[in-house]
């Protein structure tokens, strides 16, 4: 199974807006990777290079030694001949063919003999659970169904490497769940490259080997999920990866609130801080303790007030005040409190990230202060 590299990648569409600036990205072989993003951020793009589809403006596209596109040495190999497969949102079945007949098509393009082609199409149906359907028409066919159908018929044709974008986005919560299982079993079995775009960061979270977050065009980080998780390289990528999201405190001029300013303090006393510029806790770092308990030594604490307990059935989530701030926890206890209650809210001091004036990830504080997590540059 090939590396995929894009070197220096640029992307400006007609008009000159730039979908896509200077990308480095690595995606490893065997791996899965997930682009993870704001609509708009060029995660589409991106994919469509790696297809074929659309050809860079700049830079260098290589899969192993092979080279599909280079700008600067006039290289460019169409989708047809990149042993990619592709599928799409909307997956793009034909209507007038039953759901063998689909699953064919790509090995009858390729002129697979019938015995093989039959054979293939099976195992393929049979891999995502749907070979009970086989003589079926798309319309007869759930949501889920026909989306097992799209990639069925991808897996068939054997592709070194499987690009999804958003292929999940048209289904109900529950077989988007299903289906989630599914193509993570598909993975571990085919031991395929997947390069899969969402800006759906629990999908990624679940899914994924490794996370590449983009924002406007830029690649924040490469990383696998609980790394990125637990060492965000900036406020972009801390915000956007976990729900609900980092609690973000400002604690740098001109912006600096008196909880930013309580918990420097706090941070102060345990070493160098080099220049914050606001402090992160996720909702589940933040503990809550009843208003007169201690919390634990050494941690950072302060009073809070209850404003909304929302009950998921598995946890709840806190809103809080504390000092002039609003922060959201999550505790797997019942909090015993409704809004007004005082509490007490404390975290321990590994939990507290800290993030420059221009939102890079300077550390936590029981880590070194040098920036960990690396920004993708
Ligand atoms: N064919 C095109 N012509 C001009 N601009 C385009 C074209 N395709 C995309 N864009 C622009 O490029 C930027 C990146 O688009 P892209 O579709 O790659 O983003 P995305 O992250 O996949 O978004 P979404 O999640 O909404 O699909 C957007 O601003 C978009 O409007």
């Amino acid at each position: 199974m090939p590396t995929i590299t894009l070197s220096g990648v640029v992307k400006n569409y007609a008009g000159g807006h730039a979908a896509v600036k200077d990308l480095d990205l690595t995606v490893p072989d065997g791996s899965f990777t997930c682009l993870l993003g704001p609509s708009g951020c060029g995660k589409t793009t991106t994919l469509r290079m790696i297809a074929g589809l659309e050809q860079p403006t700049l830079g260098e596209i290589t899969v192993g030694d092979r080279v599909l596109d280079s700008v600067e040495r006039g290289v460019y190999v169409p989708p047809e001949k990149r042993d990619m497969g592709l599928v799409f949102q909307n997956y793009a079945l034909w209507p007038h063919l039953t759901v063998r007949g689909n699953t064919e098509f790509g090995l009858r393009m390729r002129k697979v003999p019938a015995a093989r082609r039959v054979a293939r199409a099976k195992e393929a149906l049979e891999k995502v659970r749907v070979a009970d359907c086989m003589d079926r028409y798309p319309s007869q066919l759930s949501g889920g169904q026909q989306q097992r159908v799209a990639l069925a018929r991808m897996l068939a044709v054997d592709p070194g490497v499987l690009l999804l974008d958003e292929p999940l986005s048209n289904l109900d919560a529950r077989l988007r769940l299903e289906m989630r299982t599914e193509l993570k079993r598909i993975h571990d079995e085919t031991g395929a490259t997947i390069v899969f775009v969402t800006h759906d960061q629990m999908e990624a979270m679940t899914m994924a080997t490794h996370i590449a977050v983009m924002c406007d065009g830029e690649l924040q980080q490469v990383a696998p999920p609980m790394e990125m998780y637990r060492r965000p390289a900036n406020r972009f990528v801390a915000e956007f990866v976990g729900s609900p999201p980092m609690n973000i405190v400002p604690a740098g001029e001109p912006a600096m609130s008196d909880l930013g300013g309580a918990l420097l303090r706090y941070a102060g006393k345990r070493g160098e801080l080099g220049e914050p510029g606001c402090v992160g806790i996720r909702p589940e770092a933040l503990r809550l303790a009843g208003a007169g308990e201690a919390a634990p030594d050494p941690a950072w604490s302060e009073e809070a007030v209850v404003e909304t307990v929302l009950p998921t059935g598995a946890s709840w989530t806190v809103q809080l005040r504390v000092l002039d701030t609003r922060m959201f926890a999550i505790t797997h206890e019942d909090p015993g409190a409704g809004p007004g209650d005082a509490l007490r809210c404390w975290a321990p001091a590994q939990c507290l990230h800290l993030f420059g004036a221009d939102g890079t990830r300077i550390g936590a504080w029981d880590e070194a202060s040098a920036p960990v997590g690396g920004v993708a540059s």
